[in-house]
């Protein structure tokens, strides 16, 4: 559904990804894993098309481009939180991008905002300004745009941090139900546990992928050495 074959990124002489070849597949939901700096923020980017230069390809099905389809959820502290906007506003922006220049929201429109934010358990508080609310609550509104675009690809960079467990929890299963609905989900995070409890499949990455398989297979000692210690970056 989406892939990237031969990417190569680097920012300067700083190789932030090697020879990365990966394909994610709809109903599949993925765990990117690996330590800060191995570049999963950078395959994430590359995925979106957001990223300047790079080698390879990133590759989308015929029929699926990364206009229609593609939701990308970043890492919370890389927002403006201060803008003036309302939650409300926030959920719709994933409609309004969906919908193109010129075309207002109509009420199909705000019922699909409404039902993503009473998903996210963030619906009582649609007036309220973004910069108001904590980070869990702040996590529910993105992943409440996410839902209202309704696309089929959906990438998060970290989307539990600064969220509590039970928040987190329901927030997994959002994805999980989103990944059983035929969605390709594709989500940074440094929880291993909680990725081998949730995900169909999981990416080991330290600028080059270390490991790729099912959950069991892919924790191995040798594996998480290899991606903890460095090993991946050069070896
Ligand atoms: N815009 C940029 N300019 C220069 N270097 C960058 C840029 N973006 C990322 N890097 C570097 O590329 C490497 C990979 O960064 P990236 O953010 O993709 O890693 P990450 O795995 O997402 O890390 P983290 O877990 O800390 O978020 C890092 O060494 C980072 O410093």
């Amino acid at each position: 559904m989406l892939g990237v074959e031969g990417l190569t990124v680097c920012y300067g002489p700083q190789v932030a990804l090697r020879d990365v070849t990966l394909r994610f597949e709809a109903g599949q939901f993925t765990a990117l894993i690996g330590p800060n700096g191995a570049g999963k923020s950078t395959l994430l980017r590359a995925l979106t098309g957001l990223l300047g230069e790079y080698e390879g390809q990133v590759t989308y099905d015929p029929g699926h481009s990364a206009r229609s389809c593609l939701c990308y959820v970043p890492q919370q502290q890389t927002l403006d939180w201060g803008f003036p906007v309302t939650v409300w506003d926030t959920a719709m922006m994933g409609r309004t991008s969906r919908l193109g220049w010129g075309r207002w929201p109509g009420a199909r429109d705000r019922q699909i905002v409404a039902d993503a934010l009473k998903e996210t358990g963030v619906y009582d508080l649609r007036h309220r300004h973004i910069g108001a609310l904590s980070g869990g609550q702040r996590q529910r509104v993105l992943l409440a745009r996410m839902l209202a675009r309704q696309g089929h690809l959906l990438l998060l960079d970290e989307p539990l941090t600064g969220v509590d467990v039970t928040t987190q929890e329901q927030l997994m299963a959002l994805l999980r139900a989103q990944a059983d609905q035929g969605r390709a989900v594709v989500m940074v995070t440094h929880d291993l546990e909680q990725a081998r409890r949730w995900c169909d499949r999981i990416v080991l990455i330290n600028r080059r992928v270390i490991a790729d398989g099912r959950p069991d297979a892919v924790y191995t000692p040798q594996n998480i050495e290899a991606t903890f210690t460095g090993g991946g970056a050069h070896g």
